[in-house]
């Protein structure tokens, strides 16, 4: 059964309505996912209707609160996607806006590697991937990292903080709020905005919580 129809009506509910070539891109995704699943293991769902809500959506999600923080922060077109897996959120924030550049590091090779081929198949040229733990990248930094099912906040700060740029953010990806791990904070680091998110057909918890240095 074709999963279009859902992807679309998702989507739209989310506020981020999709255009025929990011639907077919999206899909592409999930099938490529699928297949290469069965030898790489890149995620433990099994069931592509599952794949749509807990991987696609669960990522669509993001799209309008980042494109809401990018109208306020011009320059902010570039992304880092920490431990980014099989590429969640980072595969589906490049294929919904060709303007932001988007790079997926993973220290696990078959995924940094998977995320190439995505690229390349799904004709991607602002999706690139890097295999490398993530505290170990020196050369550049960027003014949005995001984390989803990655690391605790405090560790996603302690691990990442050297690669965020003049002003930058971070917009980590969480279920319920997470309010052990805020407290755990470093003081010098504000959560200026926990944004609760409703994902269609998941019936989980979300929200993203967004940090900057203070
Ligand atoms: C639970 S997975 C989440 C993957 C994806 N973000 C998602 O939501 O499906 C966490 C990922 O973080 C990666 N990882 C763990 N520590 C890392 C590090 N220090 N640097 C880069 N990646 C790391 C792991 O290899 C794994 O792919």
């Amino acid at each position: 059964m074709s999963m279009r129809p859902e992807l679309l009506r998702g989507a739209e509910a989310l506020g981020c309505a999709l255009d025929e070539a990011q639907a077919d891109r999206l899909l592409g995704y999930l099938d490529l996912m699928a297949r290469w699943n069965k030898v790489y293991n890149l995620t433990a769902l099994r069931d592509p209707a599952q794949m749509l809500t807990h991987h696609l959506l669960d990522s669509l999600a993001v799209v309008a609160p980042l494109r809401r923080h990018r109208a306020q922060a011009p320059g902010a077109d570039t992304l880092l996607d920490v431990g980014s897996g099989g590429g969640l959120p980072g595969v589906v924030l490049a294929a919904t806006d060709a303007a932001l550049k988007v790079t997926c590091v993973d220290a696990v090779q078959k995924k940094a590697t998977f995320v190439r081929q995505v690229a390349a198949e799904l004709r991607l040229p602002n999706l690139q991937a890097l295999h490398a733990r993530v505290e170990t990248i020196t050369t550049q930094r960027w003014p949005v990292v995001t984390a989803r099912a990655f690391a605790s906040l405090p560790d996603i700060v302690a691990l990442t903080r050297p690669l965020l740029a003049e002003g930058g953010v971070w917009m980590a990806m969480k279920g319920q709020h997470p309010a052990d791990e805020i407290a755990a904070l470093p003081a010098d680091i504000e959560v200026f905005a926990i944004e609760p998110l409703t994902v269609p057909g998941l019936g989980a918890e979300r929200c993203i919580v967004w940090m900057r240095p203070r």
